[in-house]
């Protein structure tokens, strides 16, 4: 069975590519994390944000900064710090420069042809205008002198969520991209998917995101998801050819040896699914200061790297942090990701292996074809037999034993080993139904009729949303928050799973989801990363940052709920 504790590596070096870019990469990594650690000690906690200094752009050589660093002792002072900050470097987000993209209308024709509502058709409006704030290029300063730079650089325009996330995530790019179309951005969105396609030329997979610190790990894997919609849009062939390669290249990163778990069956028979599983057992450099925090009550160094194995392989999970990953939901050292088999990452590599298998019949490779059809049914079975629970009509994430109790040929599989909390992503496999080949669905119409039910008294159905978790932890994937794309993947199942009752919830899931989002931004001027569901109007909290506004994927949901469902003339848009 494989191992769940990686070997220490830098950022850099666990990405591949040149040995001296690496040292480069780390030796500005290890000296923006001391300059992160002197600016807490300088600035105080008050509204301090680590990644800050790690976003920092060096406008100087890198060892005269490090040279004129402030001594930890004693502790710098306030102008001292902001004096050395602003003298050696320059702003943060000052190496992405504002890029107008060439394809962006005010209005462009054919936009949202079912929004008959003034009020909803001008806000719209105002949502579609927001990607040019958030299209961005990467300075040329960036390849000319990397070493300076944590950014990484990119060959296309990039579209970034917004406010302290000024760099390309992954799995936002898939809502921003949903968004795009509705847009009617074409290349902007090909561009978008482009320089995700160029990641994984150079490093082996999609990074969590565009920076040297996040080389160490991926996120929830939709990159075939947006090549798919990029195509069913434009039909460009030459784009799925282009992107093709990479898409074989990432399937082997989800299921190789890290990733993949053999679980026998209790027919004996072995499934093979996927886990987060990230290459890093020291703090996150964007975070440093709040892992090292929490991993000081650790007093064992292995212990520690443990720690931080967990907390990078949450990051992986783009449900960073939950009590999902949690052995005791109130105490973050008790992350377990790695032991976890999580359903909303099995559905995302299904649904690739299904893309993959269409797209390698489109480009006339037939074998790759059949290859990955037979791969997407064995993952099916695999789902069914592991994930899924037909006491509760739900799937659940399957907890591994973290004894090593691996026997030959897979861990057996024990019916409490399903864990049994109710959330979000329990319910995530419904989105497949969306995206089926038209021969078999994912889960019948009775099938899905029973997890609709079971969605329906389960707790998370709130006044302005699905709630990501029945526990208030104040972490910002529990509950009271509700994020975009959890509302989407689960109405856009709801809405292709063949009853008019599944159809109704769908619309008003997106209803209650526009309504929120429309308010909050009419009170605030903004897009919010995330919102509270228990009320109309409210944006999110918790977690370790402050809440962001922007915000690429809540504005991709909106636009492409609103181009799904419709809004009639006389719907009201504000909270009811
Ligand atoms: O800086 C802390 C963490 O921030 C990111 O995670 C959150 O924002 C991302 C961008 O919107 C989103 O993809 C993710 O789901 C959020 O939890 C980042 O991805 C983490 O790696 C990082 O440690």
């Amino acid at each position: 069975c494989a191992t769940t504790q990686m070997a220490p590596t830098t950022a850099a070096a666990a990405a591949g590519g040149e040995a001296n870019g690496n040292e480069a990469a780390s030796a500005l990594l290890e000296l923006l994390q001391r300059v992160q650690t002197e600016a807490l000690r300088a600035l105080g906690p008050d509204g301090f944000d680590p990644k800050l200094y790690v976003d920092l752009p060096l406008s100087t050589d890198e060892r005269a900064a490090a040279a004129a660093l402030p001594p930890p002792a004693p502790a710098p002072s306030r102008a001292e710090m902001e004096a050395y900050l602003a003298r050696y470097f320059a702003e943060a987000g000052s190496d992405l420069v504002a890029a107008d993209p060439p394809d962006f209308a005010p209005e462009p024709s054919g936009f949202l042809p079912r929004v008959g509502s003034p009020e909803a058709r001008a806000w719209a409006l105002e949502v579609h205008a927001l990607w040019k704030d958030l299209a961005r290029r990467v300075a040329p300063a960036v390849a000319e002198r990397p070493e300076r730079h944590t950014l990484l650089p990119l060959p296309g325009r990039v579209v970034v969520p917004g406010s302290r996330f000024r760099e390309v995530y992954y799995w936002d790019s898939y809502w921003v991209v949903r968004g795009l179309l509705v847009s009617k951005m074409y290349d902007t969105a090909k561009e978008v998917v482009l320089n995700l396609v160029y990641l994984v030329e150079t490093y082996g997979f999609v990074l969590n995101g565009a920076r040297s610190y996040y080389t160490n790990r991926s996120q929830p894997p939709l990159l075939s998801s947006m090549v798919l919609d990029v195509y069913g849009a434009t039909g460009d062939v030459e784009f799925v050819r282009r992107a093709f390669p990479s898409l074989l290249k990432e399937h082997s990163f989800w299921t190789s040896e890290v990733h993949n778990v053999p679980i026998r069956d209790n027919h004996g028979q072995v499934h093979n699914l996927s886990r987060y599983q990230a290459r890093w057992n020291k703090p996150r450099p964007e975070s440093a200061t709040i892992d090292e925090e929490l991993a000081s009550k650790i007093n064992c160094i292995a212990d520690k790297e443990k720690l931080y194995h967990q907390i990078a392989s949450t990051a992986e999970s783009g449900w960073d942090f939950s009590s999902r990953w949690m052995r005791n939901s109130t105490d973050m050292t008790t992350l377990a990701t790695t032991y976890i088999i999580p359903v909303d990452l099995n559905t995302f590599i299904f649904k690739m292996e299904r893309d993959i298998a269409a797209f390698a019949k489109l480009v006339g490779d037939n074998a790759t074809s059949e290859e990955f059809l037979k791969a997407s049914k064995a993952r099916h079975i695999a789902i069914d037999s592991i994930l899924w629970n037909s006491e509760m009509e739900q799937w659940l994430d399957y907890w591994l034993p973290t004894d090593g109790d691996c026997q030959q040929g897979g861990y057996q599989w024990k019916s409490d080993s399903q864990n049994r909390k109710i959330f979000a992503s329990n319910f995530i496999p419904l989105w497949l139904n969306a995206h089926h080949s038209g021969s078999v669905q994912f889960a019948d119409a009775a099938k899905s009729k029973r997890v609709m039910a079971s969605l329906q008294k389960s707790g998370l159905l709130c006044a302005a949303g699905i709630a990501t978790s029945l526990t208030n932890t104040s972490q910002q994937w529990d509950f009271p928050n509700g994020w975009a794309p959890v509302q989407h993947l689960i109405a856009e199942g709801l809405l292709h799973s063949g009853s008019e009752e599944a159809i109704k919830l769908a619309e008003d899931i997106a209803t209650r989801w526009v309504r929120t989002n429309y308010a909050a931004y009419k009170a605030t001027g903004a897009m919010h990363e995330k919102y509270d569901v228990e009320a109309c109007g409210k944006s999110g909290g918790g977690g370790e940052y402050k809440p962001q506004t922007g915000f690429g994927w809540s504005n991709g949901v909106v636009l492409s709920f609103l181009e799904e469902f419709g809004w009639p003339e006389h719907k009201e848009i504000g909270c009811t």
